[in-house]
């Protein structure tokens, strides 16, 4: 028998990001070759076109998991039934801006999402937010949410540990998966901080492969920093497949126990975990157990250029939050 189809809304689904993430849900990439799926795909009205051909474009693929698609700008349509909410739709930034720079821009999108997860989605709503800048977008969500546990409200940092590992396999001439417990703390921003003091290569300190620590604390950090905007220089165009790559790692990773010992990075509602102030939403390293349930990995050591640079990161977070103090 055909198991119960999971439904995934997916917002500015006709947007580049859309365009890179919809096909892998419908595989099956993101929750695995035997578990069906409903997607419902939020456009405002000008993306409503580009949103119908996207979709004769899933149509055309005959996807054998994808169970039902459903396109609308109603958000209570949007995520009615929604399991895992992915808050993408938003503005993307443009050559010489910070992504704080779209607080104003985007901000208020989240309200009225937030408000129509919490009136018409399901009631083990997942909600993964990736527009920027998004760690404050999801703290916009969350608090407009109301009922909806601050436990499942997400903001992506894994496109950042991703990048992470992958500039630290190429100078230690190792492979991405021999990277583990990479931690990306606090904001997606350029302040955010790739702990390169507590990530290992094939199970040892980084420092013991790399002994170059002015590049781990200078080059790699600003390097992994700045990436979204060099992709931006390059590309003309924000990051799009590799950041659905990193919607769909970060929703695996959720879904799928942790391997022993290791961690990921997600930005969570802190529960004043190291230092953090809580209710902000701050990437910190994350576990999840065989039950499905996440938790902050306790007890990772912060020498004291970490915790300068975990503090540099909460200041930002608590700036922002300033910033749209009318919004929560
Ligand atoms: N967290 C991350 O790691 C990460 C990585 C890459 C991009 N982003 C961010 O993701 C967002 C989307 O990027 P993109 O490249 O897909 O942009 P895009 O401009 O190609 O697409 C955005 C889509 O969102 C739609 N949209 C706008 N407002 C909406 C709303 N209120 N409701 C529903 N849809 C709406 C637009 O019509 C458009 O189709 C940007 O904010 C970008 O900065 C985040
Ligand atoms: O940098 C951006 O504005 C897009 C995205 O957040 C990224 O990290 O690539």
């Amino acid at each position: 028998m055909m198991k119960t189809p999971i439904t995934v809304s997916v917002t500015g689904a006709a947007g580049n990001i859309g365009y890179a993430l919809l096909f892998r849900i419908a595989s099956g990439s993101m929750f695995g070759p035997e578990q069906p799926v409903n997607l419902r795909l939020i456009e405002i009205e000008p993306g409503m076109k580009a949103l119908q051909g996207v979709i004769m474009e899933l149509d055309d693929c005959a996807f054998p998991l994808l169970n039902d698609v459903v396109a609308t700008s109603d958000l209570e349509e949007g995520f009615k039934g929604a399991n895992w909410a992915l808050l993408v739709g938003s503005v993307p930034r443009g050559p010489g801006m910070e992504r704080g720079d779209l607080l104003k821009v985007n901000g208020g999108i989240f309200t009225g999402q937030g408000k129509a997860i919490a009136a018409t989605a399901a009631d083990d709503v997942r909600v993964l937010v990736v527009g920027n800048p998004c760690n404050t977008n999801a703290l916009i969500a969350m608090n407009s949410a109301e009922g909806v546990p601050n436990d499942r409200f997400f903001a992506m940092t894994r496109l950042d540990e991703n990048r992470a590992k992958s500039q630290l396999a190429a100078k230690g001439g190792v492979h991405n998966s021999d990277i583990t417990n990479m931690c990306i703390w606090g904001n997606h921003s350029a302040t955010q901080y790739p702990d390169y003091t507590n990530a290992k290569i094939n199970g040892k300190p980084v420092t013991e492969t790399i002994t170059d620590t002015e590049w781990l604390q200078g080059e790699f950090i600003s390097t992994v920093q700045q990436r979204g905007a060099a992709i931006i220089k390059a590309r003309g165009a924000s990051s799009a497949a590799s950041a659905a790559n990193g919607v769909v790692d970060t929703v695996r990773s959720l879904t799928n126990p942790t391997p022993e010992g290791d961690w990921t990075s997600i930005a969570v509602c802190s529960d004043g975990s190291y230092g953090i102030d809580a209710g902000l939403i701050a990437s910190m390293p994350i576990r999840v157990d065989a039950e499905g349930n996440w938790d902050v990995v306790p007890g990772v050591e912060l020498d004291a250029f970490s915790k300068e640079k975990l503090d540099a990161t909460v200041q930002e977070l608590r700036d922002e939050k300033a910033a749209v103090a009318d919004l929560l």
